[in-house]
């Protein structure tokens, strides 16, 4: 399934790719019009729906219609990423370090390492905003565990941060062959519906996995109140009652959902679901933008006057203490020293490289070159000065 990463010159999305410098020119892309600002898809989904497959399958997609898009791997905990990554996460948060240093479990290091990325968000929306002329779409693939992103306060930094600048549509992947029992589905599109309020953004269900079960039966569920409950019908259990009642709720929801199926295997449905996308991305820029400029511009605000209070507090620094003393602190133990490393694994340095990689390194390494340098002199001084006492001759009786 794996399809092998492209040459790194064409990690930054368009060399090498006829036709690719204007986004979505050409190709086919529906709607795509050049010059606008990419559309950024947030890829959520229960653990196991297909995500990272899909977000493979669609980037493929794209390049085969001459719009590459930006890539970025949220989740720190996968083992390999099998789609071309513009920022990885794994290579600026060493996610079993975390987990280690704080003593947490795997959930704990992934919501850990998740926060300390979102601290560095502001650097990811500098590489957007820079490498948007040359992409259509982004596409942000999200941990495993859905609610370590849409229930987290990172989660929520990094939505915002991405749709205070650009529009972006939210794509809930959906196993739908895991959902044919009615029950089933209404839990998962509850759970949708929850995610729905708690980003605020425009959404698209994913029916995923339709090479195994075409997903028709679910929208016609959705669409046709009767269907459902003759569906239910066949269920004898408590939850079927509730079931039913939640349906009634969930009408609503239904009624303005847009619903794709798709297969992440064979690509299917992916051209329908564009269409859906760039539909989704004007309902963005129609009712959801107003809002997000308005946090943008407070954003602004906050950064500006934060950074005046450092700047205030740098210059009082200055007149007290000699900055250079604290340059190399003994005490490095903080969290900021787990980020800006390579990722979890030992033999990724044959590994192409993605934008994160290059961030801050230098600023590490610098320091630590720094200390070792600073070392070295002091120890030849010793050597020499103890070489010069041997030397010199004994004192005059
Ligand atoms: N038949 C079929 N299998 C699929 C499809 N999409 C994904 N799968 C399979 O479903 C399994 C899970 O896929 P992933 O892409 O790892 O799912 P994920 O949501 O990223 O998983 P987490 O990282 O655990 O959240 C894999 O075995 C995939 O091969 C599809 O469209 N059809």
């Amino acid at each position: 399934m794996a399809e092998a990463a492209p040459p790194a010159e064409n990690r930054e999305g368009s060399a090498g790719v006829p036709g690719a410098s204007a986004p979505g020119g050409g190709g086919g892309v529906p709607g795509a019009a050049a010059g606008d600002r990419p559309v950024c898809l947030l890829v959520l989904g229960m653990a196991g729906s297909g995500k990272t497959t899909f977000v493979q399958r669609l980037t493929a997609h794209l390049h085969s219609h001459t719009c590459p898009p930006y890539v970025i791997n949220l989740d720190p905990a996968v083992h390999s990423v099998p789609f071309p990554a513009n920022i990885d996460i794994r290579d600026t948060v060493n996610y079993k370090q975390v987990m280690q240093q704080y003593g947490l479990g795997p959930n704990g290091g992934i919501v850990t390492a998740l926060n300390l990325f979102a601290t560095r968000f502001d650097q990811v929306m500098q590489f957007l905003e820079k490498k948007q002329q040359n992409h259509r779409f982004v596409l942000i693939d999200t941990p495993g565990q859905i609610e370590v992103f849409t229930w987290s306060a990172s989660g929520t930094i990094i939505t915002e941060a991405l749709a205070s600048s650009f529009p972006c549509v939210v794509l809930y992947v959906m196993d739908t062959s895991r959902s044919v029992s009615p029950v089933t589905f209404m839990s998962n599109m509850l759970y949708a519906c929850s995610i729905l309020y708690k980003t605020k953004l425009p959404f698209i269900v994913v029916m995923n996995k339709t090479d195994i079960i075409d997903h028709r039966f679910a929208v016609d569920w959705m669409q046709d109140f009767e269907v459902f409950q003759d569906a239910l019908n066949q269920e004898t259990s408590y939850v079927s009652n509730l079931t039913r009642s939640m349906s009634l709720v969930l009408d609503q929801f239904y009624a303005d959902l847009r619903v794709v199926g798709v297969s992440a295997v064979t690509g299917s449905g992916l051209d329908e679901l564009l269409v859906q996308v760039e539909d989704a991305a004007a309902e963005y820029d129609r009712d959801y933008r107003p809002e997000y400029e308005r946090l943008r511009r407070e954003l602004a605000e906050a950064r500006c006057q934060k950074q005046n209070e450092q700047l205030e507090r740098l210059q009082k620094d200055l007149g007290e203490v000699d900055m250079r003393s604290n340059t190399h602190s003994e005490d490095v133990s903080g969290p900021s020293d787990l980020i800006m490393t390579r990722g979890n694994h030992d033999d990724q340095e044959d590994e192409e490289d993605s934008d994160t990689d290059d961030i801050d390194h230098s600023v590490t390494e610098d320091s630590k070159e720094d200390v070792s340098f600073g070392t070295f002199l002091k120890e030849r001084r010793e050597v020499i000065e103890a070489r010069g006492r041997r030397s010199a001759p004994p004192p005059d009786p």
